[in-house]
């Protein structure tokens, strides 16, 4: 569903923040995605959903080039940023009613689905506000309803559990999985190793724009935790 190929990325003042990394994602993947601050998750990211340029590999979404033809990867995939920048003088609703637009979701569709994922984030009694009053954490669940009301086959999410309460953080790893099940594919970064442990059957550990370790996270882990291979893989000077 998503295939990485040899990206490389430098800013403009010389930063290489990704460097020759390549990751394949298939349909059913939660994949997390770790590694330290500024080690090039977002940058990664980025490159893949099409926000920024990169200088040398390939990036396919279902096959298609995100280079070559992003607009046919924008209709499979959904991002959902850190900081979510919403149209601030829109109100839930209209904002939800726009997304739907541009997705060309029908009537029946977006209605369903608006009730069903504002419920679930208890967001409804919200709608009719403007996105301007909402707090860090309603700007954010709205975010995420308008990723799910589309149903991407691929989705992909920048720390997505920061700034949600403890429900919301349960309910959207249970709609990851439900996608999930359904045939969709998930890549997201995270700093919380507990969650990436129990949520994602794979795992890519990326240090200084390198990947160090990927794959199935049972093997990435082996015996140990989570936690403990990703201290002694970032720490370790061999890599
Ligand atoms: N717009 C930019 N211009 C120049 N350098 C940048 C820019 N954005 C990021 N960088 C640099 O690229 C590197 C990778 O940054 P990136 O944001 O991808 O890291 P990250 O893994 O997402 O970090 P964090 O966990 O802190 O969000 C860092 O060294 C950062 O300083």
């Amino acid at each position: 569903m998503l295939k990485i190929n040899n990206l490389s990325k430098t800013y403009k003042g010389g930063k290489k923040a990704v460097d020759n990394l390549s990751l394949n994602i298939e349909r059913g993947d939660i994949y997390g995605f770790i590694g330290h601050n500024g080690a090039g998750k977002t940058t990664t990211i980025k490159c893949v959903t099409g926000i920024l340029d990169f200088d040398e590999g390939d990036i396919f979404i279902d096959g298609i080039s995100i280079r070559e033809n992003p607009i046919e990867c924008k209709k499979l995939l959904a991002y959902i940023p850190d900081n979510p920048d919403l149209y601030e003088s829109m109100t839930g609703i209209q904002y939800l009613n726009f997304i739907s637009d541009i997705f060309r979701i029908s009537k029946a569709d977006r209605e369903r689905n608006i009730e069903k994922f504002s419920n679930s984030f208890e967001l409804t009694k919200n709608l009719g506000d403007l996105i301007s009053s909402y707090s860090h954490g309603m700007k954010q669940k709205l975010a995420i309803i308008s990723a799910l009301i589309h149903e991407p086959k691929l989705l992909i999410l920048d720390e997505p559990f920061v700034g949600l309460d403890p429900k919301a953080a349960h309910i959207l790893k249970e709609y990851m999985k439900e996608m999930c099940q359904k045939g969709s594919a998930i890549f997201f970064s995270t700093h919380v190793l507990e969650v990436a442990e129990k949520l994602c059957n794979k795992i890519a550990i990326i240090k200084d724009g390198k990947l160090i370790a990927s794959g199935e996270t049972q093997k990435v882990k082996g015996d140990s935790s989570l936690e403990r291979v990703f201290l002694e893989v970032t720490d370790n000077e061999q890599y």
